[in-house]
């Protein structure tokens, strides 16, 4: 097993402030331990889905693994190596390795700027020569499946369908060639007949570059679809991990069991009431 990241013992503390109970007008400061002691592992080739109900830690071990939020305790080490003990440059070179897309892609993507220079933006700090920009462009742009790539390069945002933005996102991401992808949420704004394709073309990105995924969903269904393995987060700690299909269909911890009875979708007898046309692939095999 070749790890592709490792983070043991992870912290992360945010001040915050919460209204005094009932006293009007009045705040007190507060810390909330977004993620408490959290040591994960992502294996290189692997997808492991990071599941919990909102404000559980999930986003937060996301950008902290990502190296966009210093840990308060506990340690990274990529590839073996210790990413404290790592110069400035090499840092940089690391974050460029790994690469984050996000539930709204028009967090990822400037709304002035076309298609072509969103994709090509991420290589200009590079130094690439312009003929090699173009050729990864249209290479990336046709790895996620927008092609014929010409039709897409002048086109701004607003003017793809919600599908097609997170599409160019996940370009944009994999333009730099990225051995993780931290994929948060990837699909919670589509449409549900969009999301397995949003799914389906991450794992066929996943199984020709060896790239590790971490999806972070609260949808347990599409975990299940589309991760080898899981862990479950609770008040920014991990209450629960293991393989997907054995740990979905036989939760231990009191939390998981809980996550699984209320997800709509996993309830056999209730699919149907919840969803007009059902898709077998997105409901979790219960037999
Ligand atoms: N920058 C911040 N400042 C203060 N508190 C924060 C900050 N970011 C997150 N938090 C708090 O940390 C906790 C965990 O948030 P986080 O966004 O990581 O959870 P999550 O599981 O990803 O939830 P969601 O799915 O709603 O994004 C929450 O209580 C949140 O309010």
């Amino acid at each position: 097993m070749t790890l592709a990241i490792e983070g043991i013992g992870l912290s992360k503390i945010y001040n915050s402030r919460e209204k005094m109970p009932g006293i009007s007008g009045l705040w007190r400061r507060k810390k909330i331990a977004a993620v408490a002691d959290v040591t994960i592992r992502l294996e290189q080739g692997k997808t492991l889905a990071v599941v919990g109900e909102s404000g559980s830690g999930k986003s937060t071990l996301g950008r902290l693994l990502a190296m966009m939020e210093t840990p308060d305790s506990g340690s990274l080490r990529f590839e073996g190596r210790q990413a404290s003990e790592l110069s400035r440059a090499e840092r940089l070179a690391l974050r460029r390795r790994i690469q984050m897309i996000f539930q709204d892609p028009y967090e990822s993507l400037d709304p002035r700027l076309s298609i072509r220079d969103s994709v090509e933006e991420p290589l200009l700090a590079l130094r690439i020569d312009a003929k090699e920009r173009e050729e990864r462009v249209f290479a990336a742009l046709a790895d996620v499946e927008l092609s014929p790539p010409e039709r897409y390069l002048s086109l701004r945002p607003h003017q793809l369908s919600g599908g097609q933005r997170q599409r160019v996102a996940i370009a944009r991401a994999i333009v730099l060639r990225p051995t993780i992808l931290i994929a948060d949420e990837p699909t919670s704004m589509l449409d549900v007949s969009l999301r397995i394709g949003i799914l389906r073309l991450l794992e066929r990105i996943r199984a020709r570059t060896g790239i590790a995924i971490l999806l972070i969903t609260h949808d347990l269904a599409l975990a299940n679809y589309a991760s080898d393995r899981v862990m479950v987060m609770y008040g920014g700690r991990v209450v629960e991990e293991g393989e997907t299909r054995v740990l979905l269909k036989d939760p231990k911890h009191s939390y998981t069991k809980l996550l699984v009875a209320s997800a709509p979708r996993l309830e056999p007898g209730r699919q149907r009431q919840r969803l007009t046309r059902p898709r077998p692939e997105l409901i979790m095999d219960t037999t």
